[in-house]
């Protein structure tokens, strides 16, 4: 049994309703200091939600969030915390150079209304070479291909030295390089202590260091442990349920991710 203090992220009896329906239902997760969770399940499992309802961005129905041990409604050490949402088009909108997004990524780290400290340049330059961007730094976002902003979103977070990383599907619609590049970043991100849950639709690249699997299912928790332990056939695991063909087409890709074929 964990100690309080070790918990990052405790939920108990979670439940979220979007447009009337129930999307997450009854869901308890806890996650402690270093833990590195991946996230997975089918389309329209609620990932993104549970994601969305950690971060504060969705209202709970029933249950309770607790973030550093403080309940989500009091948290106010934002900072600690850094998520990267799925990836929507950051080159639209006003122009800026890469060094401008990630800059804004340190905007909670630093004083108020005075100019930017070596330590805040420092960590601007650092996560952009963690992506492996720094020679990008003066480019235009949207001269960049999808795969490299999405890097350029990764290392806006990570100037803000989050101790908690949050990230929905940071490979959606990523080219491999960019895939290899962030799975460096958050292994890199995990072994200086950081603690990640990240929602995937496989493992992939990142499998060497995810060290825990949740697996989501029609909004609770099917499977939580060690990725390798998930067997697609065991009554309480990814496919618990599961009868039709087309539930296991819905489960292909995490029986894909676990190794398995169903
Ligand atoms: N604003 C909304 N109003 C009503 N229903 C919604 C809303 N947003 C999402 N949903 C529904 O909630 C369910 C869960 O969506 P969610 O995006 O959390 O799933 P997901 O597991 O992240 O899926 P994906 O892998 O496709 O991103 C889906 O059925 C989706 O259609």
């Amino acid at each position: 049994m964990s100690s309080p203090d070790q918990r990052i992220l405790e939920l108990r009896g979670v439940a979220v309703a979007l447009g009337g329906r129930p999307i997450l239902r009854d869901l308890d997760l806890t996650v402690e200091a270093g833990d590195v969770v991946a996230l997975l399940g089918a389309n329209g499992s609620g990932k993104s939600t549970l994601v969305k309802s950690i971060t504060g961005l969705l209202p709970l129905s029933a249950g309770s969030v607790r973030l550093f041990g403080q309940p989500i409604r009091e948290f106010d050490q934002w900072p600690r915390l850094g998520y990267v949402p799925q990836r929507s088009t950051i080159a639209q909108g006003v122009p800026s150079t890469v060094a401008e997004v990630v800059s804004a990524g340190r905007l909670s780290r630093r004083r108020p209304f005075l100019p930017a400290r070596a330590a805040d340049r420092r960590a601007v330059r650092e996560a952009l070479e963690t992506v492996g961007l720094a020679d990008h730094a003066q480019h235009q976002v949207s001269t960049l291909s999808g795969g490299q902003q999405q890097r350029v979103l990764i290392a806006r977070t990570l100037a803000g030295d989050p101790e908690l990383l949050v990230l929905d599907e940071p490979n959606a619609g990523v080219d491999l390089i960019s895939q290899q590049a962030i799975a460096v970043t958050l292994e890199r991100s995990a072994r200086a202590g950081a603690t990640i849950v990240v929602v995937l639709h496989e493992l992939g690249a990142f499998a060497p260091f995810i060290d825990r699997a949740v697996i989501l299912r029609e909004g609770r928790i099917a499977y939580d442990g060690p990725p390798e332990g998930a067997h697609p056939h065991d009554p309480h695991g990814a496919d618990a349920g599961a009868h039709c063909t087309e539930d296991q087409v819905r489960l292909a890709p995490i029986s894909g991710v676990l190794g398995e074929d169903l």
